[in-house]
């Protein structure tokens, strides 16, 4: 049988990411932004609607910090009545209140060279807040994955507003995921025998 090689759709790259308030997901908008910026293809999926997400080269997983690890119903509910104070300015994104990371990440999908975590956290010193992207990196790689880049945590305000800076910083890691990626996967053709 001979080898022939097409032009690849390029490495795949898929964010599943978990939000209450809107940050995470700002977060994951904005890393796929830098990713494609660099002409690399990438799927951005809330994790309510990620169960059945197809095998990928890199696997992205972010989400909000609560009671410094992974959202859990209870603590879900309790973001509810957050946002149904009106002192607070934060609204509800819809669907969040379904499911979550801890959840999903139970089965996650196959990725071909391993995953990167990331998560939103009060800017506050790490040993007080806690980071939901350890909880996300352990749960991984019991599951085999290997971390490809170290994990980032992105930071919000007490008031759980994003940080001004963060957009930025966000972007540019968007960057460096393309960049390591690339590096991973290589020469853009795949051969289909
Ligand atoms: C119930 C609850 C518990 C939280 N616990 C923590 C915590 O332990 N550490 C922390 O840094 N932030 C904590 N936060 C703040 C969240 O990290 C912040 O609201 C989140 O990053 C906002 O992301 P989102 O807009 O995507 O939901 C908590 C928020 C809620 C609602």
């Amino acid at each position: 049988m001979t080898a022939t090689s097409s032009p690849s759709p390029g490495p795949m790259i898929a964010i599943v990411y978990e939000s209450l308030f809107g940050n995470t997901r700002l977060i994951a908008e904005t890393i796929a932004d830098g990713i494609r910026e660099q002409h690399m293809p990438v799927t951005v999926v809330p994790v309510a609607k990620a169960a059945a997400l197809p095998e990928c080269d890199v696997l992205v997983v972010g989400a909000p910090t609560h009671a410094h690890s992974l959202s859990s119903p209870a603590s879900r509910t309790e973001a509810e009545r957050w946002a149904l104070n009106p002192s607070r300015h934060l609204a509800l994104e819809s669907g969040s209140l379904t499911t979550g990371v801890r959840e999903w990440i139970e089965l996650p999908p196959a990725a071909r060279h391993g995953y990167v975590a990331f998560d939103t956290r009060v800017d506050m010193p790490r040993i007080f807040t806690g980071a939901a992207s350890s909880a996300i990196g352990r749960r991984l790689k019991k599951h085999g994955l290997r971390e490809v880049l170290a994990a980032e945590s992105f930071l919000v305000d007490k008031d759980s507003h994003l940080l001004p800076d963060e957009h930025d910083r966000a972007l540019r890691w968007g960057r460096e995921i393309a960049a390591t990626t690339r590096a991973l996967t290589g020469p853009s053709t795949r051969v289909h025998t």
